[in-house]
């Protein structure tokens, strides 16, 4: 078995796995078991439904771009909120009754992460013609300083981020999750970066689990449709981690309970691993 001992983690918990209350323990649990047997894990996570039902209880009305929510200025607000404010509390709360010692912050904190602007080209359907779209208060990371991470690691924190972050020109930027959490990775040399997510990993045409995918695959799979919406992102913020040297790139189930240890701990590898 691979040895994890002081090896970092970036754990990426999407908010299609979080929900169910038992599943949030286990999660719980499994983090703070890591840390307790020697892992520096680091949890970044999402909130996308979360972020659609609040705006839907505020009549505010949202769509999405290329697995991309087109954020104004109404919207930026609310994902700051329910982000850094009650999913990222609720789970440094539950991690924290867990044993473990989490603290939550967002790319505000520590000049963490710095956002400029997401500019996207997609092709028009009708005209087919590449256009820019304007997706809003929708940011990348243009810098990240790990330096209060590296801190809180040392301090034997646990910490867990929001994929909020201001941008140079002084405004709030919505970074998608997956995006801000393969930048964190990066920026920390983690040795692993997982994706937990809703479904059991990418899947091919007829449904079925794609257990090992190449990098020329993925991008094949992206242009022909079969990867879609949200795991668009996610699966190029995989080839983006495999780049910076990031040794082992995972989507998985946050669904099946301890997903999390049973990719690390076991030879039963769970998910789809990303390779080059
Ligand atoms: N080829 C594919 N394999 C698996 N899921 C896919 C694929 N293409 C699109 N998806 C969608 O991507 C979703 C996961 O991304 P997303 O909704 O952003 O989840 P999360 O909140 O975990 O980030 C799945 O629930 C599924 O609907
Ligand atoms: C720009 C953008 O789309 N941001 C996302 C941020 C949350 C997220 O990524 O959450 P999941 O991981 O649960 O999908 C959003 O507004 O939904």
């Amino acid at each position: 078995m691979q040895r994890y001992d002081k090896k970092r983690v970036v754990v990426k918990y999407g908010g299609h796995a979080m929900g169910d209350a038992e599943l949030g323990r286990a999660f719980a649990r499994d983090i703070t078991l890591l840390r307790q047997s020697g892992v520096h894990p680091v949890v970044v996570h999402g909130g996308g439904p979360q972020i659609g039902s609040m705006l839907k209880r505020l009549g505010i009305v949202s769509e999405f771009k290329g697995g991309l929510r087109v954020t104004d200025k109404a919207t930026v607000e609310i994902v700051e909120m329910v982000l850094a404010g009650s999913i990222n509390k609720e789970i440094v709360q539950s991690i924290n009754a867990e044993g473990g010692r989490a603290v939550g912050l967002c790319g505000k904190d520590g000049n963490l992460v710095k956002a400029r602007k997401l500019t996207r080209t997609m092709v028009d359907p009708n005209s087919h013609i590449e256009q820019i779209v304007d997706l809003g208060f929708v940011g990348e990371p243009s810098t990240v300083n790990p330096t209060m991470l590296e801190l809180m690691l040392k301090e034997d924190l646990i910490p867990v981020v929001a994929p909020v972050a201001p941008g140079e020109d002084g405004e709030t930027y919505n970074i998608n999750a997956d995006t801000f959490a393969g930048a964190i990775a990066g920026a920390l040399n983690a040795s692993r970066l997982l994706f937990l997510t809703d479904v059991p990993g990418v899947l091919d045409k007829d449904g079925k689990l794609i257990k090992q995918l190449t990098v020329a695959r993925a991008h094949e799979l992206i242009a022909d449709g079969t990867i879609s919406g949200g795991m668009i992102p996610k699966v190029e913020t995989c080839i983006e981690a495999l780049e910076r040297g990031v040794e082992g790139v995972v989507i998985l189930d946050g669904k099946v309970p301890h997903a999390v240890l049973l990719e690390l701990f076991t030879d039963r590898g769970v998910g789809t691993l990303l390779c080059k």
